[in-house]
Formats: C-alpha cells, sequence, structure tokens
C-alpha cells in the first residue's frame, strides 16, 4: 500500500474528503493510543500521553470546560494533527499507512474551522463532500447522488438547496456542513460541537440525526458537545476533559456527578440521576479559591 501523503497541521476539511466514495473499508473502530499533541511554536503540549477508544455502534461524547482540549483530541483522532507520540489506529490500522482515498472513505470530520467558497450553492457544497478534487457535478455517479440526497434530507436542509453559502446565517450554514460530512458517508464520524449556531430545533434534529446514524449503520460517533445534559443523553460514554487531561470516562451515569461538575467545571450543582440520563441543576459558578478546599 502506498504511503499517504504528509498532512500538515492545518489542513482544509475538505482535504479529509478528497475522494470520499464507494464501500467502506472498515468498521470503525477507533483507538488514540498515549497521544501526545501540541501545536507549532507552542513549548508544552496540550494533550501529553492520554488514551481514548471509540466503537462502532456507539457515541462517545467529548465533555470539558473551554479551552480543555477536545477540540484538539479530535484533531489528533481525526490526523488533522499529527501527534507527537502515539497512535491512532482504526480497526488496529494506523492512520498513517491509510492512502488517502481509503482515509477519505473511512473518517468524516465536521471541524469548527470549515471553510468554503461563498458562491457555491449548498448542493454543490454536499457533493463537495464527496469529489472536491473535481469540478462539480462532473462524473457523479447514481451512487453520489443517492448519498447527497440521504445526506441533505437527513440534515433538513433541501429547502437550502439552491442558496449560495455565503449567504446563509451561521446556523444554516451549520446545517449544510452536517449534510457534506454525511454524503461522505463513513464508518467514523467525527463532529466538533456540531450543535453550533443552531437554534433548540435543529439541536435537537442533529442528535435525532445521530441517533439515527448509530441505529441504522452503526457507524462510529465521537462528538464535543458543550450541553452536558444533552452530551449524557445521547451518549454511550463520555469522556471528560480538564486541562487536557481526561477527568473521567465511563457511562453518563459515571462521568456526570456532582464532583465532576465541582472539580472539573468549576460548578456547584446537584445531579439527579433518572432514566433518561442524568439531570444537573445548577446552583452557582464556583471561584478558583473554593475547589482547592
Ligand atoms: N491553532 C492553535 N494554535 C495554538 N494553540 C491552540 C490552537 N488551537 C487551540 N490551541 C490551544 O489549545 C488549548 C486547547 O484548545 P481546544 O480548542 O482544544 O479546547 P476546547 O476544549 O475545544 O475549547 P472550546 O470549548 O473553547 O472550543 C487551548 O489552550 C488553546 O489556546
Amino acid at each position: 500500500m502506498p504511503p499517504r501523503q504528509q498532512r500538515t497541521n492545518r489542513v482544509e476539511p475538505t482535504d479529509a474528503t478528497a475522494t470520499a466514495s464507494g464501500d467502506s473499508a472498515t468498521d470503525g473502530r477507533v483507538d488514540g493510543e498515549e497521544l501526545v499533541l501540541s501545536y507549532p511554536g507552542s513549548d508544552s503540549p496540550v494533550i501529553d500521553g492520554e488514551s481514548v477508544t471509540a466503537t462502532p455502534g456507539a457515541v462517545t461524547a467529548l465533555v470539558g470546560p473551554n479551552g480543555s482540549g477536545k477540540s484538539t483530541l479530535l484533531k489528533g483522532l481525526a490526523d488533522q494533527l499529527s501527534p507527537d507520540a502515539g497512535t491512532v489506529r482504526i480497526d488496529g490500522q494506523a492512520l498513517q499507512s491509510f492512502d488517502k482515498k481509503e482515509f477519505a472513505r473511512t473518517l468524516g470530520l465536521l471541524s469548527q474551522e470549515s471553510t468554503s467558497p461563498d458562491s457555491i450553492t449548498v448542493e454543490e457544497l454536499v457533493y463537495h463532500g464527496r469529489y472536491p478534487h473535481r469540478g462539480f457535478f462532473e462524473g457523479t455517479t447514481e451512487a453520489d447522488q443517492r448519498a447527497v440526497e440521504r445526506a441533505i434530507d437527513l440534515a433538513g436542509c433541501g429547502h437550502l438547496r439552491d442558496r449560495e453559502v455565503g449567504q446563509l446565517s451561521g446556523g444554516q450554514k451549520q446545517l449544510a456542513w452536517i449534510a457534506m460530512v454525511l454524503a461522505q458517508d463513513t464508518d467514523v464520524l467525527l463532529l466538533d460541537e456540531p450543535t453550533t449556531f443552531l437554534d433548540l430545533h435543529h439541536q435537537l434534529e442533529v442528535m435525532e440525526i445521530i441517533e439515527t446514524l448509530r441505529e441504522e449503520s452503526e457507524i462510529t460517533v465521537v462528538v464535543v458537545l458543550h450541553d452536558i445534559e444533552q452530551a449524557a443523553r445521547l451518549a454511550d460514554e463520555m469522556v471528560a476533559l480538564g486541562d487536557g487531561e481526561i477527568q473521567a470516562r465511563g457511562t453518563p451515569a459515571e462521568v456526570v456527578t456532582e464532583d465532576l461538575l465541582a472539580e472539573v467545571f468549576e460548578i456547584e450543582a446537584e445531579v439527579e440521576q433518572t432514566p433518561r440520563g442524568p439531570r444537573i441543576e445548577p446552583l452557582r459558578a464556583r471561584h478558583d479559591d473554593e475547589s482547592d478546599h
């Protein structure tokens, strides 16, 4: 198998989708092993030797305060940020040994850094998720068209299909980006704050999309979410990050505890474990001097 091209640290998300099409080669178990992740020019790593696993047919939610390293960890898993040490494997195969096409068929990333030309339509953007290396609509197959229609339908952005991306609101753009990564039709889906900019109706729709994908397609989903209750309702597994370290992992009931909220999120809160997941009653924000006691 030819070696995959070296990636830079900051690649446009579309680069990972360069040749997405066809049947996938894997089932989608993701193992990030002892990952050390840092940014160029920085003295110390953001993530220093952490391991994380995500399994097919399950949703793993990454939660943590601002700046705790959630996006950095996701970029490491997506090979957008090359690890200083450690390895990411999908079904036991190191990411470095995937060729570009295989990688694109296997792993899709919705990044917070997604960009696209303003002048293309939503439909073109979604096609771009399958064949960004070609001109739009050139030589697409029926399978491509089906994947694009399904993605547009799942993301609920059919009404936006002919609108130019540059004229969309933040939430409408987010839906278009979600459709684009869904069209890639991968075994592994990494989603960085997919509910950003979305109103509550569309946030719930995104949660439903993820549930549908898990149940019908048994794909592996790793999702960064800020709303801990939403994350707990959706996820099979949760990983809580604080200061670049994994502070807790396990089922939502194991992770979302009053102690974790106090120590990692600096919130004084009551947590009630309900059949639908932990319910959080925030009382007040704690301050640094209280966290030490
Ligand atoms: N491109 C970058 N270059 C240098 N440092 C970065 C870069 N991106 C993030 N960082 C730093 O890495 C640390 C973790 O950031 P990261 O974006 O991973 O956190 P996060 O948990 O996703 O935060 P948020 O919830 O605010 O999105 C922060 O200290 C941040 O300043």
